[in-house]
């Protein structure tokens, strides 16, 4: 139960309790009970009750007629009249005119006690008229009932009980609010508590329930604002702190179940075979399992026959690729007309066969062989012939020097170069005399049908031994022998050997 209920029920039978009092004895006058006895039994009420501090009888004028405590009748009788008079009390008025109990507003008494109170009347009925009241005062001063109710249940809270007027009928001790104090609170709302009613009093605030009784008084149990926010502020603590948990339950719970689906899913994909086995009998065997189990081997299967097939293109093109790289590579150091090594191709070669010689301590020699007026040829001729020409002494140079170390190339023009190794260098000579007379020996005929022949100038340069000259030195050495063949009328082979002898041919 709420704690307003609670108080509200506690208030309920607090004023029920007073009005049985009061209708009792109002019921023994309309009896007939003789009054000396009414007004003995209403002495002995009022002194078990002391909440009321009074209970008096009054005529159907209004005046006083009894007033327990007794001691106090002789102090009524001395009042004044209109002290000692109720007729222009709404509480008399009223229970005249409706014949039924009445329970006052909270108003101030008069008369020998000066307090505030509520007073509880009941008509009085004699021969079907109206004779006078029985009415009681209770002494909100002295409302104890609810003190201990609010101390036992409502420790930490504060109460305030109103008339219907909004009038102070009980506060705890704890609210500065005097008896018949006007207590209507305006509610104002708090940015936390937000639909919470907050009232105000004495410059604090409360937040209040409220509820109302059934003889229209207002019960209010307020909560001190900072004590509640602290409650609702804890509270959000406690209930993130909950949240928290429940969510981290929850994803953990979550992950569980879902790896307990996937890892077998995930097993299944492994390579290594059957260990999914025991995974798969967690799930049970259901056919949307072993459809997926199905389609996931055979996704794996086509993944892997994917994977194979570009492994082995990747190879082939790789292999291509490099035999590609190697035809570039030869094509980079070949001369497109005569097929025999290019410059750079010719040095490639010739450098490292010039180190083996030197390391072996082997003779060689280098030849530059240039066809002897060749621009006339060409001018005679023709371009093509020219070409023709230079393509039939390369291959005549193929002919001759068929060793594995001889290297050829054109060097140029209609200049071609021969790295001689191994053997002696009279041997080298020999095979330049060689190609010297096959040149003149060679007829080429023309478009026109003509035939004609050309010469070949060779200089030479041997070397025996390590003589410490590189491939470009030797090969000035040995233009400088062709250019003196040049020089010196052309069809002619001149050589100098370094290491041993010079000699002209
Ligand atoms: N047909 C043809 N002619 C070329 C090629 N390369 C160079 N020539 C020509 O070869 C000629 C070389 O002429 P020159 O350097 O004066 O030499 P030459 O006429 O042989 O005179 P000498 O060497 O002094 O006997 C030039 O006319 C070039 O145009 C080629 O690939 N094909």
């Amino acid at each position: 139960m709420s704690n307003t209920k609670l108080l509200t029920a506690a208030t309920e039978s607090f004023i029920r309790e007073h009005i049985q009092v009061i209708e009792q004895h109002a019921n023994l006058i309309n009896i007939g009970v003789p009054i000396p006895a009414v007004h003995t039994s209403m002495a002995i009420a009022q002194a078990k009750m002391p909440t009321f501090f009074n209970i008096t009888t009054a005529d159907r004028d209004g005046t006083l007629l009894f007033f327990a405590p007794t001691h106090l009748n002789e102090s009524v009788n001395r009042l004044p009249i209109e002290l000692r008079n109720v007729s222009e009390r709404d509480y008399f008025i009223e229970a005249m005119v409706t014949r039924k109990t009445v329970i006052s507003d909270a108003i101030m008494s008069k008369g020998v006690v000066v307090e505030p109170m509520i007073s509880i009347a009941t008509p009085t009925v004699q021969n079907e008229q109206f004779s006078g009241i029985v009415f009681g005062a209770i002494h909100l001063g002295a409302i104890n009932e609810f003190k201990n109710t609010v101390e036992q249940l409502l420790p930490n809270k504060h109460v305030v009980i109103t008339d219907n007027l909004g009038r102070t009928v009980f506060t705890d001790d704890k609210i500065a609010l005097a008896p018949l104090a006007q207590f209507t609170p305006f509610p104002v709302y708090h940015y936390i508590t937000e639909l919470l009613p907050v009232a105000r009093v004495g410059g604090n605030s409360f937040i209040y329930e409220h509820r109302m009784n059934e003889y229209g008084w207002h019960i209010y149990v307020l909560h001190d604002t900072k004590n509640a926010v602290n409650d609702i502020e804890n509270n959000f603590i406690v209930v993130g702190i909950g949240i928290i948990f429940v969510i981290c339950l929850f994803l953990f719970f979550a992950h569980k179940l879902s790896t307990k689906i996937t890892a077998p899913l995930v097993d299944l994909l492994n390579p290594e075979g059957q260990r999914h086995t025991k995974k798969l009998s967690m799930l049970g065997n259901s056919k949307e399992f072993s459809d997926v189990a199905n389609k996931l081997k055979r996704t794996q299967f086509l993944m892997q026959s994917f994977e194979d097939r570009l492994k082995q293109q990747v190879t082939e093109k790789t292999v291509q690729l490099e035999q590609l790289n190697l035809q570039l590579a030869a094509q980079a150091r070949e001369d497109g007309m005569t097929q025999l090594l290019n410059r750079s191709g010719f040095d490639e070669l010739a450098i490292n066969a010039i180190k083996t010689s030197y390391r072996l301590n082997q003779p060689f020699s280098l030849a530059l062989l240039d066809i002897d007026h060749f621009k006339t040829l060409n001018d005679s001729y023709g371009h093509p012939f020219g070409d023709k020409c230079l393509q039939a002494f390369a291959a005549l140079m193929q002919r001759n020097c068929k060793r594995e170390t001889d290297i050829i190339g054109r060097y140029g023009g209609e200049e071609f170069i021969i790295l001689m190794s191994g053997k002696d260098v009279q041997s080298h000579h020999k095979m330049m005399q060689k190609i010297h007379q096959q040149t003149m020996a060679l007829s080429l005929t023309t478009q026109d049908g003509e035939h004609v022949s050309f010469t070949v100038s060779v200089g030479i340069c041997s070397i025996l031994g390590n003589v410490n000259l590189n491939l470009h030195d030797i090969v000035e050495l040995a233009d400088e022998e062709l250019y003196k063949c040049k020089r010196t009328g052309r069809n002619k082979i001149s050589s100098v050997t370094y290491g041993y002898t010079n000699e002209e041919e």
